[in-house]
């Protein structure tokens, strides 16, 4: 197959040519005889993005997403390869617990990784006897599902994922300086009318900061690669660089903020919290000029029905995977990214970050991940449209580039409209 007049994201236009699932060729190819051709029409052609941080919550929580809706939601937002996170239940702390996570994810129409998850009863020995894409996201404080874990037992699981040579990706959050009194008193409704501002009081930004800079230190005493999860402040931002870290940051902690909360309520309730418009401003200078490797979605869904609480019995999380690249693609419309950053950000930063060296690019012998997009068709972001079981997003009426097709190792995952049969594989087996 040839897909002919491409824009690459550095301008240059040229035909690809997929052979086998990869990508054979680049440049300025003539067609061979009886070879198919998509036209791209001098569209923007991405490598499909890299998810590093998804919650598709199956096993056990398959009323919110199962791995066939959230792969799916995934491919009509040009993602082909995710991380799943270990939160599940069984949680993905031990190897029987990983192999019932492997069994479903069997179902998932793109490439993915199994994380491992750290808690008291975990069971490193038959945990690193598999693949694991990353040790993580290894919880220093509670969120959805309770896994929050002590000083001694992250160091002791740093030293072991730095022996096995597996990057940990850290939930850095610092429960010790969470302030109780901002969540006492008068919450406001439920859903919508609860007071979430309330929320990023109470799970404070100097929090995120401390626990980042912990989590550095046992890095350096230990050996391990660390990747600081969806970092939601500047500070946490610096202080994974200045220890040598990698971060990633959400698609909500560039395009929300606490000014949001109002209209949002408990559908604005995620851990970390949504930070000042100030802290959200700094995150997008950040990301504009290179400082944040990665843009990873923390998709993590919950039904209408369970956002529909009071503030502190709602659960906390907010869905993403399908909105993340037509985001940025829309950022860059209105000139305040560039392509190259999208790219950077979404494919190639984490296929370098976790050792993925046939993902992430457009070039010869990469596997042909794919996806077109046609940035004069920028669109309203509606709920509704969406792929995710959830049925819901906090980016309503949003604007965002969806992607005109996607490829997994050269099959047509998402042609616009409806998707292929196409199985994803691990990428780590
Ligand atoms: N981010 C969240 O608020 N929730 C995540 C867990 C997590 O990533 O902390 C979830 O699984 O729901
Ligand atoms: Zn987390
Ligand atoms: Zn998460």
């Amino acid at each position: 197959m040839r897909i002919a007049n491409a824009t690459l994201a550095d301008g240059r236009v040229v035909d690809v040519r997929v052979e086998d699932g990869r990508i054979a060729a680049v440049g300025d190819l003539d067609p061979v005889a009886d070879e198919e051709t998509i036209d791209a029409d001098e569209n923007l052609l991405l490598p499909g993005a890299i998810d590093v941080h998804v919650h598709f919550r199956e096993p056990g929580f398959e009323h919110k997403e199962t791995w066939e809706t959230g792969s799916q939601s995934a491919a009509a937002g040009g993602v082909t390869t995710v991380a799943d996170q270990p939160n599940t239940d069984p949680t993905t702390t031990t190897g029987a617990g990983f192999d019932a996570k492997a069994d479903r994810a069997a179902n998932s129409c793109i490439d993915y990784g199994i994380n491992g998850g750290v808690t008291p009863d975990w069971d490193p020995e038959s945990l690193f006897d598999r693949p694991l894409f990353a040790l993580g996201e290894v919880f220093l404080a509670d969120s959805t599902g309770d896994m929050g874990i002590d000083a001694d037992l992250f160091s002791a699981a740093a030293e072991r994922a730095g022996e096995a040579g597996v990057p940990v990706t850290v939930h850095a959050e610092d429960a010790d300086l969470f302030d109780e009194s901002a969540i006492e008193g008068d919450l406001g409704g439920i859903g919508r009318d609860a007071d979430a501002d309330a929320w990023s009081a109470y799970r404070s930004a100097e929090a995120e900061a401390v626990a980042v800079e912990r989590a550095v230190r046992v890095g350096g005493e230990t050996g391990a690669q660390i990747h600081i999860a969806h970092t939601s402040t500047p500070e946490g931002v610096d202080a994974a660089r200045d220890g040598g870290a990698t971060c990633e940051v959400t698609p909500h902690h560039l395009f929300l903020s606490r000014d949001d909360l109002a209209d949002l309520g408990t559908y604005g309730r995620m851990n970390p919290p949504l930070r000042s418009e100030e802290r959200r401003e700094a995150m997008f200078e950040r990301l504009a000029d290179g400082r944040i490797d990665v843009v990873a979605t923390d998709h993590a869904p919950h039904t209408v029905d369970e956002k529909d609480q009071s503030l502190l019995d709602a659960p906390s999380g907010v869905p993403g995977v399908e909105t993340m690249v037509p985001l940025l693609l829309g950022a860059a419309v209105d000139g305040d990214l560039s392509l190259e950053t999208v790219r950077d950000v979404v494919a190639t930063n984490p296929a370098d970050i976790f050792d993925l060296p046939q993902k992430g690019r457009i070039e010869e012998g990469a596997d042909a991940d794919i996806a077109l997009y046609d940035l004069d068709a920028a669109r309203e972001i509606r709920g509704d449209d969406l792929h995710s079981k959830c049925g819901w997003t906090p980016f309503e009426g949003f604007t965002g580039v969806f992607p005109e097709w996607t490829m997994l190792r050269g099959e047509l995952v998402w042609d616009g409209e409806s998707f292929g049969d196409v199985s994803g594989e691990n990428v780590r087996a």
